[in-house]
């Protein structure tokens, strides 16, 4: 096997609803950005660390931090949600920052605070959710379509997904997210996520967008869901002003799973 790196690195990873990511401390830009091969390899459950995507903690002069997300094909993806709860708790770790924060992403600046196992990571406000027939279409930092499924434990997530990710969304593609209700205000959502091109365990944009389309559907319900996932339990909160969302909140766990060094 050929060496990665020839001098060390430190790696980390988290996992946030067993959405799992690797994460690197790069403040001081150690790390090559635009190795798309590499960042694939790291990620490759078989030839690599594994996780669903790759996330640099970075310097900023106005910010805590700055958050760099890629997928685990390598490229560089639009906002994560899990990936922000999980650096958040890796900034608490380093020691950067305690129960609040203020980063920067790819798609702006969020705002984050910790409460005991739980980091509340406040979303971009969202303007506009186009309705088609049957599905939903928004983005929450990362695009998303959303769509109601009756038999949603045994439908085929990763083929219907990359169906819909290609046929609909072309190059550029979507997210995509089944969602089944579960009560008054609970649901359980399934997620085919672009850029991992299979379906993950959790997606927190992805439920994110979930809680707002069902709401904008069903108009009068709580503005607070509980979103099971294959990997565990999230809640997102919001406000509806009557024109957009704001005070967008997804809520959940994030831990430090392991830690090791980039080199062979
Ligand atoms: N897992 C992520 C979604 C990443 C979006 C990514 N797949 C893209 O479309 O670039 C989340 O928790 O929000």
């Amino acid at each position: 096997m050929t060496p990665i790196f020839t001098m060390d690195i430190n790696f980390y990873k988290y996992q946030g609803t067993g959405n799992d990511f690797i994460m690197i401390d790069n403040r001081q830009s150690l790390f090559s950005k635009n190795d798309t091969k590499l960042i694939a390899r790291l990620c490759d459950r078989r030839f690599g660390i594994g996780a669903d995507g790759l996330i640099l903690l970075e310097s900023d002069p106005e910010y805590d931090f700055r958050m760099v997300y890629f997928n685990s094909d390598g490229g560089e993806g639009s906002m994560c949600g899990n990936g922000g709860r999980c650096i958040v708790a890796f900034a608490r770790d380093l020691g950067i920052i305690r129960d609040k924060t203020r980063f920067i992403a790819v798609d702006g600046p969020h705002e984050a605070s910790i409460e005991g196992d739980l980091i509340s990571l406040k979303m971009q406000d969202v303007n506009n959710i186009d309705r088609n027939s049957g599905s939903f279409f928004l983005d929450t930092g990362s695009p998303h379509h959303v769509q109601e499924i009756t038999e949603l434990e045994s439908y085929p997530v990763k083929e219907e997904g990359a169906r819909i990710r290609y046929d609909l969304y072309g190059e550029k593609g979507s997210n995509v997210n089944f969602v089944k209700p579960e009560g008054e205000n609970q649901f359980f959502v399934r997620t085919y996520e672009r850029g991992v091109e299979d379906e993950t365990y959790s997606c927190g944009t992805g439920v994110t967008a979930v809680a707002l389309a069902m709401h904008g559907k069903r108009n009068d319900h709580p503005e607070e869901y509980v979103i099971r996932t294959l990997g565990g339990e999230l809640k997102v909160r919001f406000r509806w002003t009557g024109d957009h969302y704001a005070e967008i909140y997804l809520v959940g766990p994030a831990d430090q799973v392991f830690k090791g060094k980039l080199v062979c």
